[in-house]
């Protein structure tokens, strides 16, 4: 097969596992929880994990000691590709939902899952909409001990850069007064990439920076208030 053929095939697949999972997760979380809530996201995380293995790629991490937030807070990574969410998967922590476009929520049994595993989601063409649904989200955080993971950039960006931030996040943190834990996954492109029609086996790093510069500048709170024992700076 030639490089473009298999990288068609390789995405075809991963769609094709998406759904698939998706539509045996589904039952699974309906007879365990009943319905959407966000304990189902560890029946999708378990299933999520066991793709790595087919695509060959390892997962690596790094600072995950400043990850180990106790109570709400929001999580913000870059983000290159649908792939993204193996990792997500990856290091999940338990009580947390991620923001996804609406768009996401009409893929079949995968909008399905995500809706039963409590994501948010968002309409990134209108930003009253957007703020509506994070407002109400700050006060959820809260009252249910909810972490959010958001890819500020809004979109995919596999160019090894990073985006221009969206600023739902940070009003985020703010409205809810929680510390921003960021992620960072290491680039892809040594074995994904689209253009080339490249996607072969790789080690991905993600590493979580410290926080506490962060949360101060972000919300202008002392940090210490927020990260309890867990002060760096
Ligand atoms: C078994 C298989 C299973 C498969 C399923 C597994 C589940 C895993 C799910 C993983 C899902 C991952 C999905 C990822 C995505 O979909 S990424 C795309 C969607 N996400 C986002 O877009 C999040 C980031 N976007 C934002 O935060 C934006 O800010 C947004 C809220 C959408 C608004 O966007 P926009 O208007 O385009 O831009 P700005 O940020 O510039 O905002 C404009 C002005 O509005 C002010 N603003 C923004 N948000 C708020 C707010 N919450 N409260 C008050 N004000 C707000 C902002 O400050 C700007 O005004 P000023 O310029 O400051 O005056
Ligand atoms: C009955 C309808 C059937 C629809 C079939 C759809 C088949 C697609 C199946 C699986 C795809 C796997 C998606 C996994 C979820 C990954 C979420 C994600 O990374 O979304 C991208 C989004 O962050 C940003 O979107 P854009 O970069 O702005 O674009």
């Amino acid at each position: 097969l030639s490089p473009a053929a298999r990288f068609q095939l390789k995405i075809g697949l991963y769609c094709a596992l998406c759904l698939a999972a998706s539509a045996l997760a589904a039952p699974l979380c309906l007879l365990r929880h009943g319905g959407r809530t966000v304990r189902n996201m560890r029946i999708i995380k378990n299933m999520v994990k066991t793709f790595k293995y087919i695509y060959g790629l390892r997962f690596e991490t790094k600072g995950l000691e400043n990850f180990q937030v106790e109570g709400p807070c929001v999580i913000v990574s870059n983000h290159q590709s649908i792939l993204d969410m193996i990792g997500l998967m990856e290091i999940l922590p338990d009580n947390c939902v991620q923001i996804g476009k609406k768009e996401l929520l009409y893929m079949g049994p995968v909008g399905l899952i995500m809706y039963l595993g409590g994501v948010i989601f968002i309409n990134r063409k209108s930003t009253s909409n957007a703020k509506t649904v994070m407002s109400g989200v700050a006060q959820t955080m809260l009252d249910e001990n909810v972490k959010v993971w958001v890819y500020p950039e809004g979109t995919r960006n596999g160019n090894g850069d990073l985006l221009p931030f969206k600023k739902g996040a940070f009003h985020l943190a703010i409205q809810a007064q929680v510390p921003i834990i960021p992620v960072v996954y290491s680039s892809f492109s040594s074995f994904y990439n689209p253009a080339k029609k490249l996607f072969i086996s790789g080690t991905v790093l993600l590493s979580t920076p410290l926080v506490y510069g962060w949360t101060l500048c972000v919300s202008g709170l002392p940090a210490e208030e927020k990260l309890g024992s867990r002060q760096r700076c």
